[in-house]
């Protein structure tokens, strides 16, 4: 499903962020990418969105090499990715609906596949009766998992969450990670970045640890491994 090889990712100013790594992670893995501040999480995850191009190495992404499609195809890669972020990232002039729809129109998908996908995507995270509230109506954990719908709505091969439980509190954060779990059990690949200690060491999923630029760690059943 994705596979680094090889890659590095040095920035304008020299700093490497990421320096000559290799990582294969399979169809339906979940993974939990840990590491201190500044190790590489976000350019790592930044890469697989095409938002930044690696120095040099392949990345292969359903067995297509992203590194060298024109950028015509970005969208098109984008749109096989659901992400999820710290920050929600919800519009806030648009309901639970609107916002979760939103993500199928602006890929242009058919009216009818919307009314049918949205319902879908707001049940799989325990939200059809907040359907018409708006962002700032629902409490953090509610934010969290509107935005958890948007990002699965398209049926995405890949979720990329980055650090979804950071503004949340403990019981708020494992109603998530509950979520996320279920989603990965129905076949969805998860990579998520993360500082939470807690959680990683309970889930007893693959962990994979950056350390300035390079893996130090690669466990499957692995624990966060750094001081909380
Ligand atoms: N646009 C950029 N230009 C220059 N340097 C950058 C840029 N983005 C990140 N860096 C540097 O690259 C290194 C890795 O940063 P990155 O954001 O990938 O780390 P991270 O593991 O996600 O950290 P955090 O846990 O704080 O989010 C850091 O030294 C950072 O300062």
């Amino acid at each position: 499903m994705i596979e680094l090889m090889n890659v590095t990712k040095e920035y304008n100013n020299g700093v490497k962020a990421l320096n000559n790594i290799s990582i294969n992670i399979d169809k339906g893995e979940f993974v939990f990418l840990v590491g201190p501040s500044g190790a590489g999480k976000s350019t790592f995850i930044k890469l697989l969105l095409k938002e930044v191009e690696p120095s040099s190495g392949r990345i292969i992404l359903n067995g297509q090499d992203i590194t060298k499609v024109k950028s015509r195809m970005i969208p098109h890669i984008r749109r096989s990715i659901g992400v999820v972020f710290q920050d929600f990232r919800l519009l806030p002039n648009k309901t639970v609906y609107e916002n979760v729809a939103f993500a199928m129109e602006i890929i242009g998908a058919p009216y009818k596949n919307i009314r049918r996908q949205v319902p879908m995507a707001l049940s799989m995270v325990g939200l059809s009766n907040k359907a018409d509230s708006y962002p700032n109506q629902l409490s953090g954990g509610e934010q969290q998992r509107v935005s958890i719908a948007r990002a699965i709505v398209n049926n995405p091969g890949l979720l990329i969450a980055d650090e979804p439980t950071g503004n949340l509190d403990p019981d708020t954060a494992w109603e998530v990670m509950k979520i996320i779990r279920r989603i990965n059990r129905r076949g969805t690949t998860v990579l998520m970045a993360t500082h939470a200690k807690d959680i990683v060491d309970v889930m007893k999923q693959r962990v994979i640890a950056l350390e300035k630029g390079q893996v130090v760690r690669d466990e499957q059943r692995g624990v966060y491994g750094y001081e909380g």
